[in-house]
């Protein structure tokens, strides 16, 4: 399968946060959502993608291209969303269209003004006076209007309200009805994850933890209830972390399978949440 995105031991340090040894394949054709805690490195990765930051060590290659000889040609592909602001203050929406346009030869006029509509953005107020939400659907707006391969997003979804985030989900997932685009995106709202994405990447304090397919975290992970007498030093290893209570234990395993031919009917087994994922493994430490 052909990855639009990847990454190979990539570093970078801040002063207290390092990415460390970081690999990352991002798989044409789907959606890849991307979580973690506050501060796990999300944004940096999706920086170091876009080339807005520069990494220390390891290579970076989006349509299988470099930075250093083919930055226009692959930004021209990336449609980019992200929750910073990307506008500038003082301008209309008009004026800041008609200094991104240039940029793109796939502009297509008759789109942003669709989803413009669509939005209910006023072209002529200054982009100081919108809201988070209209700046996050302005954005998007500019982003869908010179139909990219790829579209990256950071935390796209964030300072919407529900109805407009499920409208969104909705957009992506008709964009992907083409089969031949790529969305990768960062979200604090798992649930949004389950609508939508085809692979969860799961990073936690500058590391990457995984990235699966929805369907064989399913498969692997479990939560596991059951009285303490379950478990001993063996048992305890097929958990990524527990959380005893002086009533029983509550725990987070990857070998669903296992844990249940141990245990059998004596614990409870349960289908977790991408939450219960990333507070059972940040307890952890991974
Ligand atoms: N330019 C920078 N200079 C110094 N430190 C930085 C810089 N950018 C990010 N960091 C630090 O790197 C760490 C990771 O930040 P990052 O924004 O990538 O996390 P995140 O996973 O996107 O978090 P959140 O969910 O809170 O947005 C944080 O500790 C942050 O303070």
């Amino acid at each position: 399968m052909e990855n639009v995105i990847e990454l190979r031991n990539v570093e970078k340090t801040f002063k207290g946060f390092q990415l460390q040894n970081f690999s990352l394949d991002v798989k044409k054709g789907y959606v890849t959502g991307m979580i973690g805690p506050n501060g796990a490195g999300k944004s940096t990765t999706i920086k170091l993608i876009m080339n807005l930051i520069k990494a220390d060590r390891g290579t970076i290659k989006v349509f299988g291209m470099d930075y250093e000889k083919n930055a226009k040609n692959i930004k021209e592909k990336i449609g980019f969303v992200c929750d910073e602001n990307v506008f500038y203050e003082d301008s209309t929406l008009k004026a800041m269209k008609n200094i991104i346009r240039p940029a793109y030869t796939q502009w297509d006029e008759s789109q942003f003004n669709y989803y413009v509509e669509l939005f209910e953005l006023p072209l002529k107020k200054k982009v100081k006076t919108f809201s988070k939400g209209m700046k996050m659907k302005a954005s998007l707006a500019m982003a869908l209007s010179h139909h990219p391969e790829l579209l990256i997003m950071d935390e796209p979804t964030s300072g919407l309200d529900p109805v407009f985030r499920r409208e969104l989900l909705e957009i992506l997932r008709e964009l992907m009805l083409t089969g031949d685009k790529t969305i990768l995106f960062s979200t604090h709202i798992t649930t949004d994850l389950d609508r939508i994405a085809d692979y969860i990447t799961f990073i936690h304090g500058g590391r990457h933890i995984f990235t699966k397919e929805m369907y064989q975290i399913e498969e692997q992970y479990a939560i596991v209830k059951g009285s303490l007498d379950l478990l001993d030093a063996d048992t305890e290893k097929e958990f990524i972390s527990i959380r005893k209570t002086e009533s029983g234990f509550e725990a987070l395993t990857e070998h669903k399978e296992r844990v249940m031919n141990i245990f059998g009917e004596e614990a409870i087994i349960e289908k977790p949440t991408l939450e219960d994922i990333m507070y059972y493994t940040n307890k952890g430490e991974v």
